[in-house]
């Protein structure tokens, strides 16, 4: 049986600031490869610019590849079939403010892909529209809401709807959770972790906590300055590092979160 997603030799380089033919490029992303399976979650990890977000954009069709191929189900991938890319992988980032219209209302925002990917008619996508509200434990009535008028954790919410709205067997998350407070964070997590238990959907997490991590992840991947240097079973990673940048990646970020937590409870 073939990998929800594999991702064979995908690299990314980019031209200096200047786009001239002659500019040097530098490279964001060695060539990186990678499996999933349906129901599972990776963890993407490293240091800051090491090369997470290239990935994660570079798998969601958010931005092309310099090389490397993307398979689905077996299937290869084409940049210029987005319509393919949108209804199978989907996106949420870590500024859910951003990614919502200000001048929009929710309903109107949800249904967007839904006018784009599917032939539901008026009536039939408000419904649904409605019901995936529910799903991810908002109400019917913040359809006619406008994002200003929800709390950081609601637009969250709102950005996981937009993300499951087509039933996409894969949702990337790039630092989705960095923005909200513990306890809501923790209450994301549990509704993503609902969802998948319930849609079969696929994670992959860019993350800079281990602590997520250890809670969510079935296996991580480790980029270090544009190279994948490990790409393993979460538990196996967690206790047995093998290399000593992983461990101090992994263990660098606990000190961190305790010394934080630490912090809090004073
Ligand atoms: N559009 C771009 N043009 C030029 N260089 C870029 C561009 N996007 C990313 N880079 C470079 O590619 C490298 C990897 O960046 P990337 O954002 O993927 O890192 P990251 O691991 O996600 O970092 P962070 O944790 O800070 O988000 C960095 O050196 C970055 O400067």
């Amino acid at each position: 049986m073939s990998h929800v997603l594999e991702v064979k030799g995908l690299s990314k380089t980019f031209r200096g600031r200047r786009d001239w033919p002659w500019s040097p490029r530098s490279v964001a992303l060695e060539p990186t490869s990678f499996t999933l399976e349906a129901g599972e979650t990776l963890a993407i990890m490293g240091e800051t610019g090491s090369g997470k977000s290239t990935l994660a954009k570079l798998v969601a069709g958010v931005d092309n590849a310099s090389s490397g191929d993307i398979y689905l189900n077996g299937q290869k991938l084409y940049d210029n079939n987005t319509k393919q890319r949108c209804q199978n992988i989907r996106m949420i980032f870590q500024d859910s403010e951003k990614s919502l219209n200000s001048q929009r209302t929710i309903g109107q925002q949800l249904e967007e892909p839904l006018l784009f990917n599917t032939s539901l008619s008026a009536a039939e996508r408000d419904d649904y529209v409605k019901k995936i509200l529910r799903k991810v434990g908002l109400l019917a009535e913040h359809y006619e809401f406008y994002p200003h008028m929800l709390s950081t954790g609601q637009k969250q919410r709102v950005a996981i709807a937009r993300a499951i709205a087509l039933e996409p067997q894969i949702i990337v998350a790039d630092e989705a959770l960095v923005a909200l407070d513990p306890s809501v964070r923790a209450q994301i997590i549990n509704l993503m972790l609902d969802l998948q238990q319930e849609m079969g959907i696929s994670y992959i997490f860019v993350t800079h906590s281990p602590q997520i991590v250890k809670h969510i992840a079935d296996k991580i991947l480790i980029l270090y300055r544009g190279k994948m240097i490990a790409f393993e079973k979460t538990e196996l990673l967690l206790t047995e590092p093998q290399q000593p940048y992983v461990e101090q990646l992994l263990h660098e970020h606990l000190t961190t979160e305790h010394l934080n937590q630490k912090r809090q409870k004073r």
